[in-house]
């Protein structure tokens, strides 16, 4: 007897995605061959009884395209958008979504396949990697993620605006600080999914501000961007920026241009500024956006009461005080972070930066998570900028994971989604992965986790994946992939095998050497520059002291004995201040030179950045 579930599919695109997930979830010869037949206009999928595992196991992904009456007759659409999200009022502290962009013409016509799956319904993102046997046979390997929200290309800007930021908007109003990031490879689609959210979260703004409770309230915008680990003001000519902490252990960044902006067009006026600043910029050393983080905040701001009494002189005014906060953040691209080994300096340094900022973003997150007293944000500059956004019960955050869907960008594709996997894995299994027996909030942890990130030198691991986090091996053929599982056991992947050919110990070693001395080059650069910065300013004074002593010796009756002492001292410090300048420079210059010769040495034999 049979009883048949039939599907219709007639758009080629559907099919093959239809035929990808039957064929990945299938361990049935009777699908397998109706796979097969995807070269026709139109697939019939017959299911019978006999196929019941097999049918539980396919019917998630059946659910997503519509089973029609008559299958010829009308083509069955991709999964739409999921509806907006309701307005919640208390959104969860981390949200984390998966956004896939369409595969594009070029991509297309240079035989580039589409290898990964939505499975809006689960939430679900499914990566078919194609990969080959030692006898040379094809196969295909799948991951499989489940994240808050998982979508497809075919979701909205809108859609995405009422999935992440939207129902953070309203917080806003009640003190409230938030975040939304933007992760990915380079051209995965973050400029795109991020430039529209900050305009579209004005309108609501506005929309709350003009509610009588809220007529006060000034909306104050600013825009910066972090590069290698300098921050300039993309609002006012790109202007170098210097952070500081103030008394009250708030970081600032000093001189950072602010502007009140009343309408929607003003905050599109600026957003169009600010790209125009990151792409055009004074040094065509830095012309990359991909490799910067780019930060645009909306700080609503409630101006202090008029003073009862004028201000006395001297006295300052009260600031206004900020009632709530967002920052909308483009990160640089991910795979920037692996620029460690690159040719050119300047490369890996930048590398570094992006590399450690990305870690230490990721950190924080968990900690806010977790509800940790201690949140790791000296970790990078990035984090530091943001501390802020990331402290207090009402910090919200929402990391968007965008994604390519290209068969060439497979690794990447997957280490974003392993990132923005771990970044909310916590929530999942708290006790289960506290590394060492730590608690989740002190430093111990944070050591523990990141040594438990870092793998552990072990046999040699092919050399393209060498010290990447690969999934362990699984079996792909039988049982279907675990929709409901955890990600952790399908793909977040162990330590992915240590040192490459010729590791071991020493690799291991030097690479460690190799991190901890980009650490401190980057930390050190800062305080040469500094240094320098000093000196220059005591020796515009020695200076000074000079011309005020040749003027003195000038004068009729002047004591030469005077001018010789005077003179000795002043020669003495100039000394002083170049022998520290040169010591300085010349321990910079030798870590350079270590670092140099490290990451040639290093550059085969041992793992890729952190993740
Ligand atoms: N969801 C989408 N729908 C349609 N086109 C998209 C989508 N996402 C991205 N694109 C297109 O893909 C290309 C790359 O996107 P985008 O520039 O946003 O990537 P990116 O991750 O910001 O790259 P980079 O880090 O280099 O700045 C652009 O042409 C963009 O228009």
């Amino acid at each position: 007897m049979s009883d048949y579930a039939t599907y219709g599919v007639v758009d080629l695109e559907d099919k093959q995605r239809l035929f990808r997930l039957i064929k990945s979830l299938a361990a049935n010869k009777a699908l397998e061959a109706a796979a097969a037949q995807q070269q026709k206009p139109h697939a019939l999928i017959d299911l019978d009884e006999n196929d019941g595992d097999l049918l539980s196991d396919v019917s998630p992904a059946l659910q997503q395209l519509s089973p029609l009456s008559n299958p010829k007759a009308v083509p069955v659409p991709l999964p739409q958008a999921q509806a907006p999200a309701a307005v919640n009022d208390d959104p969860p502290k981390i949200r984390v979504v998966v956004r896939k962009r369409p595969i594009s013409k070029k991509e297309r016509e240079r035989g580039d396949d589409d290898v990964v799956d939505v499975l809006n319904k689960q939430n679900t993102v499914v990566v078919n990697e194609e990969k080959v046997k030692v006898d040379l046979t094809k196969y295909v390997e799948r991951h499989a993620f489940k994240f808050d929200e998982a979508l497809d290309e075919g979701v909205t800007n809108e859609a995405v605006y009422q999935l992440t930021v939207g129902p953070l908007v309203r917080t806003l109003f009640r003190n409230g600080r938030a975040s939304c990031f933007a992760y990915g490879q380079t051209g995965s689609g973050k400029t795109y999914t991020m430039s529209p959210l900050p305009i579209r979260a004005s309108a609501d703004i506005f929309t709350y501000m003009a509610q009588a409770a809220h007529r006060d309230l000034n909306l104050v915008v600013s825009c910066f961007e972090i590069y290698g680990n300098k921050v300039f003001d993309l609002l006012n000519q790109r202007k170098k920026l210097n952070i500081l902490e103030d008394g009250k252990r708030q970081v600032v960044v000093v001189g950072l241009k602010e502007f009140v902006v009343d309408d929607v067009e003003g905050v599109k006026a600026l957003i169009e500024e600010s790209a125009k600043q990151r792409s055009t910029s004074a040094t065509s050393a830095n012309s990359d956006s991909s490799r910067s983080h780019s930060i645009m905040q909306f700080a609503l701001k409630k101006p202090p009461p008029a003073p009862a009494v004028p201000l006395r002189r001297g006295e300052e005014a009260p600031e206004p005080r900020i009632v709530g906060k967002i920052s909308f953040i483009d990160l640089a691209g991910s795979e920037r972070g692996a620029d460690t080994y690159d040719n050119n300096r300047q490369t890996r340094l930048e590398g570094a930066e992006i590399n450690k900022s990305l870690l230490a973003l990721k950190e924080c997150i968990r900690a806010l998570d977790s509800d940790a007293r201690h949140v790791p944000f000296r970790g990078s500059k990035l984090t530091a900028v943001l501390r802020d956004s990331f402290v207090g019960a009402e910090a919200r955050t929402v990391m968007i994971a965008n994604i390519s869907p290209c068969s060439t960008s497979v690794e990447h594709t997957l280490n974003t989604l392993r990132y923005a996997d771990r970044v909310k894995e916590l929530r999942k299994d708290k006790a289960d992965r506290t590394p060492g027996g730590v608690t989740p909030g002190d430093d111990a942890y944070y050591a523990a986790v990141a040594r438990a990130e870092r793998p552990e030198p072990g046999p040699a691991a092919p050399a393209a994946d060498a010290g990447r986090y690969v999934s362990p091996p699984k079996q792909v053929h039988q049982g279907g992939i675990g929709l409901g599982g955890n990600n952790a056991n399908i793909a977040a992947g162990g330590g992915g095998g240590g040192a490459g050919a010729g590791g071991g110990d020493d690799a291991f070693a030097l690479a460690e050497r190799h991190d901890e001395l980009m650490d401190s080059i980057l930390l050190e650069e800062e305080n040469l520059v500094a240094f320098h910065r000093a000196k220059l300013e005591e020796d515009m004074e020695t200076m000074r002291q000079e011309m005020a002593l040749l003027q003195e010796v000038d004068k009729p009756g002047s004591e030469i004995d005077s001018y010789v002492e005077q003179m000795t001292q002043l020669l003495g410090i100039k000394r002083q201040g170049i022998q520290d300048l040169q010591a300085k420079l010349d321990t910079f210059k030798a870590k350079l030179k270590e670092e140099e010769m490290l990451s040639r040495t290093v550059h085969k034999i041992a793992p890729g950045p952190r993740r």
